[in-house]
């Protein structure tokens, strides 16, 4: 054992006997339930505090930093860990918390020199490192200690020895944080200011996930007292996407945080009208094999997403706005008149910053109220109230001419009173199922923009943070909605444009989305290197795509390397007989996560079938699925998005499933890219072109 070792191994035991008293400390207090505020704020400080504690118990820390100050001729070790922890007695840090500013240090530091500094709440603090040592720590025993530098010594240059530990790790079925290992450029995304949306072009396996997620880590603790885990908002692709990430906010000791699906969410709102299940069953439709484009229903589709579809719709509210209001006075009793212009007044102008259905309900509120008071005036001549009695049916008929809006009513009215003005002619097998109350995913913005005018949106349905992932695939009339209930435009936005697979949605280029936001409100972030997959798997990849890259970054792998990619050629008689070998093979490799990835759904169907049958347990996912058990699971290439495995086997890589178009060459880009260690594409008798360009990149041939 070397002294290094011994010595970070007596840290730790003191570290952790100093955590376990003052778990044991508070532990024994008891719950508060009382009235009593000042108490329950205390009670809340305690669990928040025995969290913490409970996190930091089983791996304090995962990093040492030792760092002098400018005048300070000692360096003070600096512990660093998933949760801060005071020393209560010495009233200083035992674990500084990742997200502390000074622990910016051990993430930016890369030892050119050994000068460094950091931004804290006081200024600019300027310094000396010392060491820089990371500490794997696995429930409560040290796995590893590796100093990336020590001052004075030889350093050991490019590589980071404890990152490639790190990746080349099995990872389990769900995606995990990465405090210990965030690189420089991960953590200023991380650290970035609040109030401006970053928008993260990252190539697949760059952390935009993970790093998104350390984001609302990050200003939740930046942010406390203003901030809420509650109006913290991801949008994800899909449910089982949801499921997936799950797992790395809870870690970083935060909870509550809403995950939505923007079909679920919308949903939410739009229930009485609208069925959900009918969008989800339709998104396989889209990979359907042979699938030939309808160029003119594609444009449609498209246009619904875009800002110009956005801007008919808001004019089209414009004018049923001013129509709102029925151009008749409300007439009480003979000589006793509301004029419509007063009407229109309180309307237009008193109330013009309620929505409208409101804005509705407060002059019906005021008609009664002024009915009330010219009949109190009156009352001596009307005993009998009959007066009144008249006022009020009249009331009731005159409320009638006013519009009774639905949204699906209106959305139809919309879409018909502006289809001459639109740049795409809605097709009128759309405006066929508009009748029918038939919506699709395309429709769900509209809709909801059409809700918030009508309805408005509640303070409790406000977002203060907004993250959407995979944005490539979200519309920019999707993100002018989710605009809308984010007003402080805190928003991270993150995809890559390699890995949009849809023809019907997306966006092509960012400034699509960019240009949503005000002038330097928004920030474009390259992340160009990959930390999911080994460089032969990223270099195969990259050739699949270089063809449709355009401007494009293409991914830059981390020095890991790894098994060589199989491309095996695959007789139709042998298909069952090699896809059954090579599962076996990478089972018994001790694989955790193994893919069967196939180019449909009904063929992710009776692939798993012909695996059972051969008492394989395979778990098929489909598009309506919403967990992931990890293990070996039968997934149609177009779920795969954002998801990662051990190892990945493509089936039937073929000409007639992957031709070569820009769609197929994506599509075939995202299912090679899910691979950490292994990828293994089974081709047929005539393999798909694409992959012409990427054999002789690391392949073998099976
Ligand atoms: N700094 C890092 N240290 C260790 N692992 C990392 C780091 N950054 C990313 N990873 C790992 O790389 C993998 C990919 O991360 P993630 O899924 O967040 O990437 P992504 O950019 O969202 O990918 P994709 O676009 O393909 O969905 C994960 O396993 C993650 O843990």
């Amino acid at each position: 054992m070397s002294t290094t070792y011994e010595e970070e191994k007596s840290n730790l035991l003191e570290m952790i006997k100093k955590i376990e008293s003052q778990l044991a400390e508070l532990e024994r207090i008891p719950r508060y339930y009382g009235k009593d505020l000042v108490e329950q704020a205390l009670d809340d400080q305690r669990q928040r505090q025995l969290k913490q504690l409970r996190i930091a118990k089983m791996e304090p820390y995962f990093g040492r930093l030792d760092f002098a100050e400018a005048g300070r001729e000692k360096p003070v070790p600096l512990y660093i860990g998933k949760a801060g922890v005071q020393d209560a007695e010495a009233n200083e840090p035992l674990v500084i918390d990742w997200r502390a500013p000074v622990a910016s240090l051990f993430y930016s530091f890369a030892g050119q020199t050994d000068r460094a500094q950091y931004l804290s709440p006081e200024g600019l603090i300027e310094g000396t490192v010392y060491l820089k040592r990371n500490i794997a720590i696995r429930k409560q025993q040290i796995q590893r200690v590796v100093d990336s530098y020590v001052r004075g010594g030889e350093q050991t240059g490019v590589v980071d020895e404890f990152l490639l530990y790190r990746l080349g790790e099995k990872k389990d079925h769900r995606l995990r944080d990465i405090v210990s290992t965030i690189q420089h450029e991960q953590d200023q995304i991380i650290r970035a200011e609040r109030n401006q949306a970053l928008v993260i072009q990252g190539v697949p396996g760059s952390g935009k996930t993970t790093v998104a997620l350390h984001r609302l880590a990050y200003l939740l603790y930046q942010y406390q007292d203003r901030l809420r885990a509650e109006r913290f908002a991801i949008f994800a692709p899909n449910r089982m996407f949801v499921d997936y990430i799950s797992e790395v906010l809870p870690e970083l000791g935060v909870g509550d945080v809403q995950q939505h699906t923007f079909a679920d969410w919308a949903n939410s709102f739009l229930d009485q009208e609208f069925s959900l299940a009918e969008v989800e069953a339709n998104v396989g439709e889209w990979f359907a094999l042979g699938q030939t484009a309808d160029n003119k229903e594609l444009a449609w589709l498209r246009y619904k997403g875009s800002l110009s579809f956005h801007r008919r719709i808001e004019a089209a509210l414009a004018e049923l706005e001013a129509f709102f209001v029925p151009d008749k006075p409300f007439t009480a009793w003979e000589n006793k008149v509301l004029p419509a212009e007063e009407i229109r007044r309180w309307f237009d102008e008193e109330y013009r910053h309620d929505p409208l259905l409101k804005r509705k309900e407060r002059v019906f509120a005021r008609i009664k109220r002024w009915l009330e008071m010219e009949w109190k005036e009156m009352r001596g001549r009307d005993p009998r109230g009959t007066f009144r009695k008249q006022a009020n049916q009249r009331l009731r008929t005159y409320m009638k001419a006013w519009p009774q809006p639905t949204l699906w009513s209106w959305y139809q009215h919309c879409v018909i009173s502006q289809a001459n003005e639109m740049e795409v002619t809605p097709p009128a097998a759309f405006l066929t199922r508009l009748k029918r109350k038939k919506f699709d995913v395309t429709d769900l913005a509209p809709l909801l923009h059409i809700y918030t005018a009508l309805w408005g949106i509640s303070s409790e349905r406000m977002f203060d943070h907004v993250v959407v992932d995979e944005a490539q695939d979200f519309s920019p009339y999707q993100l002018a909605v989710l605009q809308q209930f984010c007003p402080s435009c805190s928003f991270t936005i993150l995809g890559d444009l390699l890995q949009n697979i849809y023809a019907h949605k997306g966006i092509s280029h960012w400034r699509e989305l960019m240009d949503l936001f005000a002038e330097g409100s928004c920030r474009y972030v390259q992340l160009n290197k990959s930390y999911r997959s080994t460089m032969e798997i990223i270099q195969f990849a990259n050739e699949i795509v270089r063809g449709f890259a355009r401007d494009v970054a293409m991914a830059t792998p981390v020095y890991r390397s790894g098994e060589p990619v199989q491309v095996v050629p695959v007789s139709t008689g042998e298909r069952e007989e090699t896809l059954l070998h090579w599962v076996d093979e990478l089972m018994n490799q001790g694989i955790s996560t193994l893919a069967v990835v196939t180019r449909t759904d009904e063929e992710s169907e009776r692939v798993a079938t012909s695996l059972r049958e051969h008492g394989v347990d395979a778990h098929v996912i489909t598009s309506t699925q919403a967990e992931y058990h990890g293990g070996l699971s039968v997934i149609p290439i177009y779920l795969t998005k954002g998801m990662e495995f051990d190892a990945v086997i493509l089936t039937e890589v073929d000409a007639e499933r992957y031709p070569v178009d820009e769609l197929h060459a994506k599509l075939l880009f995202v299912g090679c890219t899910r691979a950490l260690h292994r990828l293994v594409l089974l081709t047929t008798e005539r393999p798909s072109p694409l992959l012409r360009q990427a054999q002789g990149r690391g392949v073998a041939r099976g």
